[in-house]
């Protein structure tokens, strides 16, 4: 048998298995279907965008793929398996929405980050533990934080262990649900700048959006929402205006910036302003 030492492309191949998987997904919400037949991939080192206005199926979508929420029907696969079979969890990272961080007992912030780390009960004593948890809270800048309790910290902080508590156990896939919301513009600057670093190092990016922000630039595929259906799913550049995603030549891009007021307040804003929720405002269900 002829056996090659090279290393298939699975770009140039087009045999890549796809990170996520969704496949004609429909989830009933008490007495609302939230999603409706949705389909999509997430394929390795992309950031998706998951956009859409208020009740849209977005958060129903999340929870679905990282398992909080069984789907009716369709399927959803993970790296390839089947979500029901699949038990590699420590490859995904998850990032609730902030107001779970200070819920519950008080912890302080590294208490909170270790968690993301350890498997059962026990504390964590291996130095490799000890150095990703550490190393998660330098990424998102709150190891001076640590001995604080998360309860007195202000929401983009919080947001921030969040992140680090999902980033501990080196997911491969950072799933994050409305990172932005109620978080001031600087914090914002700093989340960009973080999840560049992380797609710089190869990981894979879902998360939810409201408004676009400084995040824009690093996406690459967005999924666009509505009634819980699947409205546009593909490259940033060709979505719909309210779900575009402006000049991807941008390193940077400052909604606050005054030469940017058109599409911060056009095309960033993915509310729908039929919607009696459009004030940003969530729903309470
Ligand atoms: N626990 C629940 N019980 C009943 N209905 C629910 C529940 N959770 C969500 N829904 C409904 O399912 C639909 C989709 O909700 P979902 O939270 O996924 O939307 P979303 O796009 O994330 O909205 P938002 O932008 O407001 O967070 C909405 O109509 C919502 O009211």
């Amino acid at each position: 048998m002829f056996v090659t030492n090279t290393r298939l492309d699975p770009h140039a191949t087009g045999i890549e298995t796809p990170v996520v998987s969704v496949s004609d997904v429909h989830v009933r919400m008490g007495t609302t279907q939230a999603l409706r037949g949705v389909s999509f991939d997430v394929h390795s080192g992309e950031v998706v965008a998951i956009l859409g206005p208020n009740g849209s199926g977005k958060s129903t979508i999340i929870k679905t793929i990282v398992g909080l929420i069984e789907a009716q029907s369709g399927s959803i696969e993970l790296f390839g398996t089947p979500i029901r079979r699949f038990n590699q969890r420590s490859r995904i990272g998850y990032v609730p929405q902030r107001i779970t961080a200070a819920s519950g007992v008080p912890a302080t912030v590294q208490e909170i980050v270790t968690s993301g780390r350890q498997q059962g009960l026990f504390s964590i004593r291996r130095a490799a533990d000890k150095k990703a948890v550490l190393e998660a809270m330098d990424a998102v800048d709150v190891a001076d934080l640590r001995h604080r309790s998360v309860a007195q910290l202000s929401g983009g902080q919080q947001q921030r262990v969040l992140i680090a508590r999902a980033l501990a156990r080196q997911p491969e896939l950072l799933i994050l649900d409305e990172p932005l919301a109620g978080v001031d513009i600087e914090q914002q600057d700093s989340l960009a700048t973080t999840l560049q670093h992380l797609r710089g190092q190869g990981r894979t990016i879902v998360i939810v959006l409201h408004e676009l922000g400084p995040i824009a630039p690093l996406i690459t595929h967005v999924v666009g929402l509505r009634g819980g259906m699947v409205q546009y799913n593909g490259a940033p550049a060709d979505a719909p205006v309210e779900h575009a995603v402006p000049d991807q030549g941008h390193d940077h891009v400052h909604p606050h910036d005054e030469d940017d007021q058109p599409y911060q307040r056009a095309a960033l804003l993915i509310n729908d302003p039929m919607s009696p929720a459009s004030d940003g405002e969530k729903v309470d269900r």
